[in-house]
């Protein structure tokens, strides 16, 4: 068999003599690999059909062999580093297979419920292996994802002001997110995080209560006409599209009538994005953009984006406009008239005011203004309506826990059907645990992921592990939030934890971390806490429900947001009928 010609000039004309050295060392290991292998290779040889090879498909089966063997020993060298790291990996075969070349990635389930449950058990195989065990590992052809397995671990990279870079798997949000605040790094995120920190001010954040009582009002007027014909009632939706109705009007500042149109086209574009975008994620061959960009879901999803950026420019515009007239008009009066009526007694104002001052200033562009419009959209609703659909499920399944929120709701509001007030807000103590303890059970984000700069080397349990640059870590706030050794009975709902003298007051700190947690942490926990409060003290006003399934039972889709599989079925009725 002979070298093909191209190969030779390839050979000749840019392998540096100096590589030489190291072309003499791979094909040593390359000879020793053969050795070893012996076997294998007959094997992978008895493939090759019979007769002669031509030059080509020589060319392509020693290429497609070397690159197989280049993945193989490199993946055989990161799992030695991870021993020598201290850190370990599933050893039951019947939770996952870890194949050659391709890693654990060939046997993670397809089904997103599926691949959850899997996922979970292989840190239980891994917490079983060994009780000190703070991380695990599992291998993506030769790329580790690291996973604290214990709150212990995921301190010191949540607290960490260094290892803040996200994982590669967030560039799937670019298309529609470019690099706002949840994807960007570095310096443009630094400069973004203290931009946008002030509008999420406690007292700036009063301005959208007004809205956040309209649009829960309008809610249950929906949910009034429903039940005339069905009490059964699947609350996921209304809740979803409530949420969005409040971030729509809130972060863009436009008049929102999402809840009654059914087929509005940017929510509508929204949910497709989701759905696309979580198929995938789940899709290896579907990452790299030429080939996501020829397909055809990939088509679909670049005309979701259009749709929604074009939703969006349409509003941030209409805005500027008219914060130009009115610079215009007012000429000098304008500082003292537009801004004085927007900050709060510290100058800090809503989150569009914010960033149109900026824009106006020249610290922004409109496309920075869309990227981060656009990621308050993403981040600011689905978030906050899975957590709210769980807190409907389980107070629907605990007529003790309905009881003393009516009880509480009584006692606020009466009788009366005023909006909720921020006083009234922060008389609904029991109410909050609830929430706590909802998102205890049911983080929104069941598992987020960064990406390390550098080593880091933990000591725990009198053992050292070390994270080593460049790995992706994957941070599974689900599972932690139920590690047993710190909390009693990790999957009972038990609002009781949080309140005074409740055994949360004494906890560790990162066993439970639903908004993240240091610098990278929720811009929007405040915003969030917000509209929850607000959305379930109007059912509660004027509803009471009893959930159709029994939590524990419900499928967990835990894609980017976790959700009920199949929502949350309730009978929905009056309060006083
Ligand atoms: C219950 C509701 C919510 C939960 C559980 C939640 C949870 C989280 C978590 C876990 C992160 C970190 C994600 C990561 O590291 O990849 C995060 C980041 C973020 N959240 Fe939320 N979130 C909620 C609501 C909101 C709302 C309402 C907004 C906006 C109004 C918001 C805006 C953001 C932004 C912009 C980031 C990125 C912050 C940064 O990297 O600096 N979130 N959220």
């Amino acid at each position: 068999m002979e070298i093909p010609p191209v190969l030779i000039e390839i050979l000749k004309r840019y392998v540096p003599v100096s590589a030489q050295t190291q072309l003499q060392n791979a094909k040593q290991l390359l000879l020793t690999f053969i050795e070893n292998n012996d076997e294998l290779i007959n094997q992978a040889l008895s493939y090759v059909p019979e007769g002669k090879l031509n030059q080509f498909s020589a060319f392509a089966v020693i290429s497609s062999f070397s690159l197989l063997l280049y993945i193989h020993l490199k993946k055989t060298r990161v799992e030695k580093k991870m021993e020598a790291c201290n850190i370990k990996t599933v050893n039951d075969p019947s939770v996952i297979k870890n194949y050659p070349i391709f890693g654990h990635s060939l046997s993670f389930e397809s089904d997103p419920v599926d691949f959850f449950r899997q996922f979970n058990a292989c840190i239980d195989d891994v917490k079983a292996q060994d009780p000190n065990a703070i991380f695990a590992y599992a291998m993506f052809g030769f790329k580790p994802a690291i996973i604290p397995i214990r709150p212990e671990g995921a301190e010191p990279i949540l607290n960490s002001s260094v290892h803040i870079r996200k994982g590669q798997f967030y560039r799937l949000f670019e298309d529609w997110l470019g690099t706002g605040l949840l994807t960007s790094h570095g310096s443009k995120w630094k400069t973004r995080r203290r931009l946008l920190t002030p509008a999420f001010h406690k007292t700036v954040l009063t301005e959208f209560v007004e809205v956040m009582n309209e649009k829960a009002v309008k809610m249950v007027g929906l949910l009034d006409e429903k039940i005339k014909t069905d009490k059964k009632i699947n609350m996921l939706w209304p809740i979803t599209l409530c949420a969005l109705d409040i971030i729509v009007q809130t972060a863009m500042g436009a008049e929102s009538d999402i809840q009654f149109e059914e087929n509005n086209y940017y929510a509508s574009a929204i949910f497709d994005w989701m759905e696309i975008t979580q198929i995938r994620q789940k899709s290896v061959w579907y990452w790299p953009d030429w080939i996501w960009n020829l397909s055809p879901l990939g088509n679909q999803q670049n005309k979701n984006v259009e749709k929604m950026h074009h939703f969006t420019e349409k509003v941030i515009k209409q805005r500027w406009e008219h914060y130009k007239e009115l610079k215009e008009e007012l000429g000098d009066a304008f500082e003292a008239t537009y801004f004085a009526e927007k900050c709060d007694s510290r100058g800090r104002m809503a989150f569009l005011d914010t960033l149109l001052k900026c824009l106006d200033q020249g610290e922004i562009d409109l496309e920075g203004i869309r990227e981060e419009v656009d990621t308050f959209m993403f981040e600011g609703h689905d978030t906050t309506a899975a957590a709210m659909s769980w807190a409907i499920q389980e107070i629907g399944q605990h007529p003790e826990v309905l009881k003393r929120l009516h009880e509480e709701m009584e006692l606020v509001f009466g009788d009366s059907d005023r909006p909720a007030t921020m006083e009234d807000l922060d008389k609904l103590t029991y109410l909050e645990a609830v929430t706590k303890e909802t998102l205890r059970k049911f983080p929104s984000v069941a598992m987020f992921a960064r990406e390390m700069d550098s080593d880091l080397v933990v000591e725990k349990n009198g053992e050292k592990f070390v994270v080593p640059t460049g790995a992706i870590v994957t941070i599974p706030c689900y599972k932690l939030h139920r590690d047993e050794r710190h909390w009693e009975d990790p999957h009972k709902f038990d609002p009781s934890r949080w309140l005074e003298g409740g055994s949360a007051e004494t906890r560790y700190a990162y066993s439970y971390f639903p908004f993240s947690a240091g610098p990278r942490n929720c811009i929007g926990q405040r915003f969030a806490n917000l509209t929850a409060k607000i959305m379930l003290s109007h059912l509660l006003r004027n509803f009471t429900w009893k959930s159709l399934r029994v939590t524990n039972e419900i499928p967990v889709l835990a894609e980017i947001i976790t959700r009920p599989k199949g929502g949350i079925d309730v009978i929905l009725e009056r309060k006083h009928a």
